[in-house]
């Protein structure tokens, strides 16, 4: 029966083979030294292991001498350094590469265009930086065991090609077969790896549910039984997925071993007819035996490569994405700003433009002069929120144009024109370490004192002692960081909407006339029509169009509330 987890996409056809292995290239690039460090020491180390192996065996069938046994030590000594550096430096390297990728995937979500980290959707977003990164750590801390193990298994070729070509030749058959048939089954267990990791997206969400929604969780036992349940089966279903994958693996794992098996089988076997001495047959035993567990060790590798390749390519699939639109910046600067902003024929809509979309901006003409306070109010899902992220260079226009100063704002200089804004979102993250100007302690503590918060936040060494507050005062703590900023545009989203009366009158009949005397430029979201008259325009939205433009002084006997 296919339950409906099982329609989750394949995360490894995202990417193709190319473009993986272009990532991998570009990933292992910048380590090219440490990496033949290490294959040069691994490869010396398991050849030394497989010469110490030809001694012994030497030496079962013959005298020893001094010189024998000194050439032992000294193979021993070899061997052992090279496990150790290529053991060391593997580790050293897998390490590397795990913080490399964690840094390149934050850097590319940073520098990522806002409504492509918004489509991404953070419990994807997530599942990559937790669960597959940390698949590929996985990988990184094991793979020094495995580099060795390769090494002793080549070096033990070498030295059954010394003993016996023909019993090489068979060595070689068996393993083909071996793995020909580790490789049939991966097709299979790579189906349920893959497939387990595409759920634990959603186990991701049930997480962020569990943990955000605790309140409404806690009133409301069904809802919770629903998360509770569902959550159950998601877990078990990866459970089983993984399970069917890993008792794939360990049928094909023990049929490789008794390959092992058949192989000294008939190496015993052929013998007669092959023509092999009795020094090449005790040296062949010494080597399989030998060789069984470094190869046990690669097989068992297998399940961890499978996984760590399913997540570089989830990996892989989003940095590409997020790199093809990167964000090119030509200066870090903010631009000049002297008279006004604006937008001229900008549409735009969330889904693709060719997609039917429910809602799309449409703005031909739009003007916001420096030094104004702007109010833009309007129904809920009018596209307020939109319009702000249009003219604040978050969302790029699907057509039209974003003008400073009467210019067109050129895409590479879109970085650098946000650095116009500072802003409270309706839906803002609070941070607690405050970026602004170096002396700015004094003018933080004014402004709590200013908002009452003095008595519940201190302001120590740039960053706030907590934002552990109430819902009205994190937004007050939030308003100090905009203002703060110093930056010649202030964005606020319904700032007011959770403020009591008191810090509501305060807003509007206050902070915003001392933000347009000290020369900002306001843009506010508002409901709050008691208060509408304090702005010097009033942009009415309605789906997505202007429908009117109100001056100043239009207001004024619609309101109660003076300026
Ligand atoms: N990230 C998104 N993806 C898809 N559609 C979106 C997204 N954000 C908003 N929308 C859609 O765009 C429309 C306008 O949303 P917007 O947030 O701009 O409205 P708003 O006027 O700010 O509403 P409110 O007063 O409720 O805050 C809505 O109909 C919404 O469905």
């Amino acid at each position: 029966m296919t339950s409906s987890f099982d329609q989750t996409p394949s995360s490894a056809s995202l990417i193709r083979s190319p473009q993986l292995v272009r990532e991998i290239l570009r990933l292992l690039q910048p380590f090219w030294k440490v990496i033949l460090l290490t294959t040069v020491a691994g490869s010396a180390g398991g050849m030394a292991m497989a010469w110490a192996l030809s001694v012994i065996n030497g030496a079962l069938v013959s005298a020893v001498s001094t010189q024998m046994l000194l050439g032992f030590a000294g193979l021993c000594a070899l061997s052992l350094g090279g496990q150790l550096v290529a053991g060391v430096g593997n580790s050293m390297l897998g390490q590397k590469i795990v913080a490399r990728l964690r840094q390149q995937i934050c850097s590319r979500i940073l520098r990522a265009p806002l409504s492509l980290v918004e489509q991404q959707k953070s419990d994807r977003l997530l599942a990559v930086l937790n669960g597959d990164i940390d698949k590929i750590a996985e990988l990184g801390n094991h793979f020094a065991g495995y580099t060795t193990a390769l090494a002793i298994v080549i070096g033990c070729l070498a030295y059954l090609l010394i003993l016996s070509p023909p019993m090489l030749g068979l060595a070689m058959a068996l393993g083909a077969i071996g793995w020909a048939l580790n490789h049939a089954a991966m097709g299979h267990w790579v189906v349920h790896f893959d497939r387990a990791r595409g759920l634990e997206d959603k186990l991701q969400k049930q997480y962020r549910s569990i943990i955000e929604g605790a309140k409404e969780l806690r009133l409301n036992d069904a809802r919770r039984r629903r998360i509770e349940y569902g959550g159950t089966d998601l877990t078990s279903h990866i459970a089983r997925l993984n399970s069917r994958a890993f008792a794939i693996f360990w049928v094909v794992d023990t049929a490789s071993i008794a390959l092992v098996f058949v192989f000294v089988a008939a190496a015993l076997a052929l013998r007669p007819y092959l023509g092999i001495d009795g020094e090449a047959i005790t040296g062949f035993v010494i080597v399989i035996l030998f060789a069984k567990g470094p190869l046990e060790e690669l097989a068992s590798a297998l399940p961890v490569f499978s996984q760590a390749k399913i997540a570089f390519g989830r990996v892989s699939t989003l940095a590409v994405t997020l790199d093809e639109a990167d964000e090119k910046e030509r200066s870090p600067n903010a631009p000049c700003f002297r008279q006004s902003l604006g937008l001229r024929n900008v549409r735009y809509a969330f889904a693709s433009p060719d997609q039917h979309s429910d809602f799309d901006l449409d703005i031909p003409d739009l003007e916001i002069k420096r030094g104004e306070i702007t109010f833009i109010v309007g129904g809920n899902g009018s596209g307020k929120t939109t319009l702000v992220k249009v003219l604040l260079g978050l969302y790029r226009p699907h057509a039209g144009a974003l003008l400073l100063d009467g210019q067109a704002v050129a895409p590479a200089d879109i970085r650098a024109y946000r650095n116009l804004f500072s802003g409270v979102f309706a839906d803002y993250h609070l941070f607690d370490e405050l970026v602004a100007s170096p002396g700015s302690e004094e003018r933080v503590n004014a402004w709590l004192h200013r908002f009452g918060l003095a008595n519940v936040v201190d302001f120590e060494r740039g960053a706030f002692s907590t934002t552990d507050l109430s819902t009205g005062q994190r937004k007050r703590l939030a308003f100090i960081h905009a203002v703060l900023e110093d930056r010649p545009i202030l964005m606020l989203d319904e700032w007011a909407a959770d403020q009591d009366p008191e810090y509501r009158a305060l807003f509007y009949t206050t902070l915003l006339p001392e933000l347009r005397s000290a020369g900002k430029t306001v843009i506010a979201i508002s409901h709050d029509d008691r208060y509408f008259n304090v702005a010097d325009r009033i942009i009415h939205l309605s789906r997505g169009r202007i429908v009117a433009i109100e001056p100043r002084g239009s207001q004024a006997g619609k309101h109660a509330e003076p300026a």
